[in-house]
């Protein structure tokens, strides 16, 4: 696992932005269509910013969430209305996107509707996540029901969460499919996090999941 450390949450955002058009544009070269996972939260957006404007073939990239809270498209609480504000814009609104969330379904009842839009991109090509204080990433959170099997090397593609810290449930790509991206990279932001990820090191994924996806991880933090 490496660690880039930069001045300032915007210089961060621009070269984290650069390394993700390098890595598939870098796929575009060798294969037809590149896929890429990336997290909500707040932490992206600023990546987005400058990557909406990257000059690659975007009609050829597969874009989809890490992870999808349980709610409408349109609702402030929603990642694929952030990516879409965010990312889906300037050149790279020619990506096909994959949403997770299938209006008036319970998550469990689309999970084999989703996962056969996701499996043909599969492996990905590149993985954006962020991370909580908690040790979580994409919505495979500590303690939740479920988690062992989502962290299992035999998991399903998708996984449903219901987190009591969370006010909605959500459906997360398993660790499995995130940890097997070609080019992985987790932006943290502050101090709290950066002690969280040095704790997670010497803790079991169960506690700290994000521990579950760390290898070949290039870290990527500002102040
Ligand atoms: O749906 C989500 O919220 C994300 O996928 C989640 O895993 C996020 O990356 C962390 O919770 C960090 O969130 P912040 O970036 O807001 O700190």
């Amino acid at each position: 696992m490496k660690i880039s450390e930069y001045a300032d949450r915007d210089m961060l955002a621009i070269d984290v932005a650069n390394q993700i058009a390098g890595d598939l544009k870098t796929h575009l070269l060798h294969h037809d269509s590149a896929s890429i996972a990336v997290a909500g939260g707040t932490t992206p957006a600023p990546i987005f910013d400058d990557l909406c404007a990257a000059d690659i073939d975007w009609d050829r990239v597969r874009l989809m969430a890490t992870d999808e809270r349980w709610v409408p498209a349109d609702s402030e609480r929603s990642n694929a209305r952030m990516i879409r504000e965010r990312l889906l814009v300037d050149r790279a609104a020619a990506a096909r996107f994959l949403p997770f969330h299938v209006p008036a379904r319970a998550p469990e009842d689309v999970l084999a509707e989703v996962e056969s839009m996701i499996e043909p991109e599969l492996p990905l090509s590149v993985v954006l996540l962020g991370m909580g204080e908690d040790m979580h990433t994409a919505s495979l959170f500590p303690g939740v029901d479920g988690l062992e099997a989502a962290l299992a090397p035999n998991a399903p593609i998708l996984a449903v969460m219901r987190p009591d810290s969370q006010p909605e449930p959500r459906i997360s790509l398993s660790a499995r499919v995130l940890d097997a991206a070609i080019s992985k990279h987790l932006v943290i932001y502050g101090d709290a996090k950066r002690e969280a990820l040095e704790r997670a090191k010497s803790l079991p994924p169960e506690e700290a999941p994000i521990q579950a996806v760390l290898s070949e991880m290039t870290v990527h933090w500002a102040p």
